[in-house]
């Protein structure tokens, strides 16, 4: 099985009337109308994606796409470049955040290395994607050849087809790369005409001067990239294996039905890029949390997406999204398990 990911199919539909069914139902719950407020959103958003009025989320499935960056040459990250590989053995052993929490979570962890400087070779529990050891730096090239961008999008498409096979309700879509917070400013700043300064932020812990020069390097990558014009082109030229990935699963989950539960700052610019190709994608994206990363308040915006949760989080592997599953399953047991004023006898107003 190897998806080929058509970016132009159309999108699913999402139920209309399984959300006006929901939303009719949570007027009846004994509560005052509202008062569980972003929760009772989000079960109806959900009945719309499910295409029943009673949506449940017992199986989620994580994807990590691990990839490197070539633009991690040019100085703009806190860590150096062989933790992307060393982390796909980590997420496959059990040790980082995201495996915690899809082991917690009872979510499937597919661990997808898309290709390292630092390759760690074959491990059990890693799916082996090898693009590229690294995209190319942007700053002179493009990061990436039409065919790389085809595997990385197909890739993220391939992921989701494992993910609805094994029975899915949710897609969380996670990602590692020493430099892809620079990659994700660069990209960002392409689709939306915005200035590096405006999206760039610490990434995993740059002090002032190192986020001077990450918007030096953004603004050098956008010169020397400012013929690329097209969505496709934008996210060929200044994204990344796992961008792309990224883009490609949310754009696979629309097509097939499949809610993408979104994460940070980078996973945000990859939904983002999806949008712009195919802007069907956006009804089939829930998103999870507000990055501590500076520009993924701007990107939510521009998105027209209110997070549930803002905890300071900058991991990124997917660990904002894996974290909101709880509070989407408590919306759908509200939803399901509450009594009707009718049921418990209660007055309504
Ligand atoms: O998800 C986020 O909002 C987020 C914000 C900052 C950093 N990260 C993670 O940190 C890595 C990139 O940071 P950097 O500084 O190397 O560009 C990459 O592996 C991301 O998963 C993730
Ligand atoms: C250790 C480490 C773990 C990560 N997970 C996602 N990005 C990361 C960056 C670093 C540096």
């Amino acid at each position: 099985m190897n998806p080929v990911l058509d970016i132009h199919a159309p999108c699913a539909a999402i139920d209309t009337a399984a959300m006006a069914a929901a939303r009719a139902r949570q007027a009846t719950l004994t509560k005052p109308p509202g008062s569980l407020g972003r929760l009772e959103e989000a079960a109806i958003t959900l009945a719309g994606m499910q295409g029943t009025p009673l949506p449940t989320l017992d199986a989620a499935w994580i994807s990590v796409f691990a990839a490197d960056h070539g633009v991690a040459d040019e100085g703009v990250s806190a860590f150096p470049q062989a933790v992307t590989g060393e982390m796909v053995r980590n997420f496959a052993s059990g040790g980082a955040a995201i495996s915690v929490l899809a082991r917690h979570l009872g979510a499937r962890l597919d661990v997808v290395h898309l290709g390292t400087v630092n390759d760690p070779g074959p491990i059990e529990g890693v799916r082996r994607a090898i693009i590229a050891a690294t995209t190319a730096n942007f700053c002179t090239d493009a990061a990436m050849t039409a065919a790389q961008l085809q595997a990385a999008l197909d890739a993220g498409a391939q992921s989701v087809a494992l993910a609805r096979a094994a029975g899915a309700q949710l897609f969380i879509g996670g990602e590692m790369g020493i430099g892809n917070t620079t990659a994700a400013t660069a990209l960002a700043c392409a689709l939306l005409g915005a200035s590096p300064t405006a999206l760039a932020g610490a990434g995993t812990g740059l002090d002032a001067a190192g986020v001077r020069r990450k918007i030096d390097v953004v603004d050098r990558a956008l010169r020397r990239h400012a013929g690329a014009d097209a969505p496709l082109e934008q996210l060929r030229c200044l994204g990344g294996f796992e961008i792309a990935a990224l883009a490609g699963a949310c754009i696979a989950g629309a097509q097939s039905g499949l809610p993408v539960l979104v994460d940070g700052f980078i996973a945000t610019t990859a939904a983002l890029a999806a949008v712009h190709l195919q802007p069907g994608v956006r009804d089939w994206l829930l998103f999870s949390h507000r990055s501590h990363e500076r520009g993924h308040a701007v990107l939510l915006d521009v998105l027209q997406a209110s997070p549930l949760l803002d905890l300071g989080m900058r991991l990124g592997e997917g660990s904002g999204a894996a974290t909101t599953v709880p509070l989407l399953r408590l919306a759908c047991a509200l939803h399901a398990g509450m009594a009707t004023f009718e049921q418990a006898g209660v007055s309504s107003g």
